[in-house]
């Protein structure tokens, strides 16, 4: 299968190198363009990937491509890539936040397949979380369970429909940028009480790191196993008290409140 990226930033970066870690493309199956060479050459000549001259060259080259710029430049990429994209069967996989099948789908041909996917930069290792939701043309084509794969490749995945994609880039699209900041503030104490930057947060990712599988892995919600680090009268419950008193649960709420929002556009 030959791949696509339009658009070589972040979040493309991630799902190349997952991709590439679990071996489950070859650099040499990958198409990319993106804007100022200067700033991707150097990536796509280290992972052997082909450079295309511009965007429907992207498209003319694979059999699926991925969508990967900002939103406020999408319509005019659509605009750039829908005549290929009328001319020969390649799919379409876009991760641009806000922008809906429907909106997608004005620019290109009834028959277009698409899949709507919001991953997050976890990608990068195979420990990713991806939503995706396929219009009418891809529910039937079997590139879908295709691209499904490549996604369960490089983490977790699940079906939802596109009215629950704004709840999705709370919890798992931009969330990735909020355990950073809190992974960040924790070890930030351990340089107030002396450690390195360093060691502190090599110390706080691990315990973030370690909590989040345990969660995974048994069959007890995330506060039962709280209840199980709290011992009464213990130093855990003083911090989880303190914590609650300071706005922690409230702050949580807050941010994803206001992710969810701007996603909808609100
Ligand atoms: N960064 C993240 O964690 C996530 C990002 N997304 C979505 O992925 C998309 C890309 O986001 P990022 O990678 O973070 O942004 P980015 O800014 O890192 O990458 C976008 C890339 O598009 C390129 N570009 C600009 N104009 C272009 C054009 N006309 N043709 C081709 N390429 C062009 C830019 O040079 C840049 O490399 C966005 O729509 C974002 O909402 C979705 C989930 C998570
Ligand atoms: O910040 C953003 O707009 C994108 C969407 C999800 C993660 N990053």
């Amino acid at each position: 299968m030959q791949i696509g990226f339009i658009g070589v930033g972040n979040m493309a970066r991630a799902i190349i190198d997952g991709l590439l870690a679990t071996k489950a493309v070859a650099g040499t199956d990958l198409h990319v363009h993106s804007g100022h060479l200067e700033h991707y050459q150097a990536y796509a000549d280290k992972i052997g990937a082909h450079i295309a001259p511009d965007n429907a060259t992207v498209v003319a080259d694979s059999d699926v491509v991925f969508l990967a710029v900002k939103p406020q430049i999408t319509p005019d990429v659509l605009t750039e890539i829908s005549g290929t994209f009328a001319s020969r069967p390649a799919y379409l996989v876009s991760m641009v936040s806000g922008f809906d099948l429907a909106a997608l789908g004005a620019h290109l041909t009834a028959s277009q397949p698409i899949l709507r996917i919001m991953p997050n930069l976890n990608v990068a290792i195979a420990a990713g979380m991806t939503a995706y939701a396929p219009n009418a043309a891809a529910s039937v084509d079997d590139q879908t369970k295709a691209v499904i794969g490549l996604l369960a490749q490089i983490g977790g995945t699940v079906a939802l429909p596109e009215a629950d994609f704004a709840t999705f880039v709370g919890l798992a699209g931009s969330s990735p940028a909020f355990v950073y900041q809190f992974i960040d503030a924790m070890a930030s104490v351990g340089v107030k009480y002396g450690l390195s930057k360093k060691v502190a947060v090599q110390i706080a990712a691990q315990a973030v790191a370690g909590s989040a599988q345990l969660v995974l892995n048994r069959d007890a919600s995330p506060a039962d196993l709280a209840d199980a680090v709290a011992s009464p009268g213990g130093t855990t419950i003083r911090g989880m008290l303190a914590m609650q008193a300071a706005g922690f649960q409230n702050a949580v709420v807050a941010g994803l409140d206001a992710t969810i929002a701007m996603d909808k556009g609100e």
